[in-house]
């Protein structure tokens, strides 16, 4: 990279230069991202007019290491609007530093997007959830934020955004009502949840104890990613929306703890995700871009 790149992450300057190498790859021009969690990549299959970027052929972008994180940028269409899938996102648990994990976001907005998506699979700590939900992200609590690693942590370039950027409204209201009532429409009501997504650090599955904690901290969901990227999204004026498939639920109670295993949260990912990428699409059909 041609300038100062500090310990907290890529420059300005850096981030546009990834970004225009990875527009020189593809035709497209985005304007709607989107994340995809734990095996919920499937969602890349049906983007029309598809053009496909590997990360491997991004300078400085990370390497995905996870099972069920493929590793590219799809590029096309969706409803006949101009998206850019993360087929593959990156963990803190991984080894990246917290700004590593989200740095796609910024480069996603220089490429010139102006709404995000961001899905993941999670363990359901809200008794009334089952295996299989799908839950609005109307908040999140921000962990490893709370306990000193905030991804926005380091020197601030107001550029990109503000020093101490407001969290309030992270999740757009509007996207919010608007996959309601398109989950209404698509008949999933019984399977629509909404609550709020913590984030740990992972990589460990929580204990009967550490789910109990979560749960009186009012958390409906537990997974570990989508919070950076969404703090980095809100902090840089993009309009987010976050979907969590709930794959398994947590154990709350000795007699009846279950082990979560990453199996499990995959093979619940492909049996539902055609749920999650039904209602995405939908969405999308029914989104004005104009309207940020
Ligand atoms: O990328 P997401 O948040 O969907 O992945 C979840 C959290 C862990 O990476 C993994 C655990 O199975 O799934
Ligand atoms: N805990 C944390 N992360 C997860 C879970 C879980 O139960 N399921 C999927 N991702």
């Amino acid at each position: 990279m041609t300038t100062d790149q500090s310990a907290e992450g890529y420059s300005f300057e850096d981030i546009q230069l990834i970004a225009s190498n990875v527009l020189k790859q593809t035709r497209h021009k985005p304007s709607i991202g989107i994340i995809c969690g734990s095996g919920l990549g499937g969602l890349a299959d049906i983007v029309q007019d598809a053009e496909t970027v590997p990360y491997s052929s991004i300078p400085e972008f990370p390497v995905t290491t996870v099972k069920g994180h493929e590793g590219k940028l799809v590029f096309g269409y969706l409803e006949g609007k101009p998206v850019v899938l993360m087929r593959g996102r990156f963990h803190y648990y991984e080894g990246y530093p917290m700004w590593k994990v989200a740095m796609p976001v910024r480069v996603m907005k220089a490429m010139g997007i102006s709404t995000l998506i961001v899905t993941n699979a999670a363990g359901g700590l809200n008794e009334n959830f089952k295996t299989g939900d799908l839950m609005i992200l109307r908040d999140h609590i921000d962990l490893p934020g709370l306990t000193g690693e905030c991804v926005l942590i380091g020197k601030n370039d107001d550029r990109f955004g503000p020093r101490f950027p407001a969290m309030v409204g992270t999740y757009d209201s509007e996207l919010i009502e608007l996959a309601k009532e398109t989950a209404v429409n698509l008949g999933y009501s019984s399977i629509l949840r909404e609550g709020t997504y913590i984030m740990i650090g992972g990589p460990s599955f929580e204990t009967v104890a550490e789910s109990r904690l979560l749960r009186n901290w009012g958390a409906d969901a537990v997974g570990m990613s989508t919070v950076p990227e969404s703090v980095v999204a809100k902090h840089c004026g993009i309009r987010v929306f976050g979907i969590s498939l709930i794959t398994d639920m947590c154990s709350l109670s000795y007699d009846a703890a279950n082990a979560t295993t990453h199996e499990e949260v995959l093979a619940i990912g492909e049996k539902r995700a055609g749920d999650l990428q039904k209602l995405i699409c939908a969405m999308i059909g029914n989104m004005n871009l104009n309207n940020n």
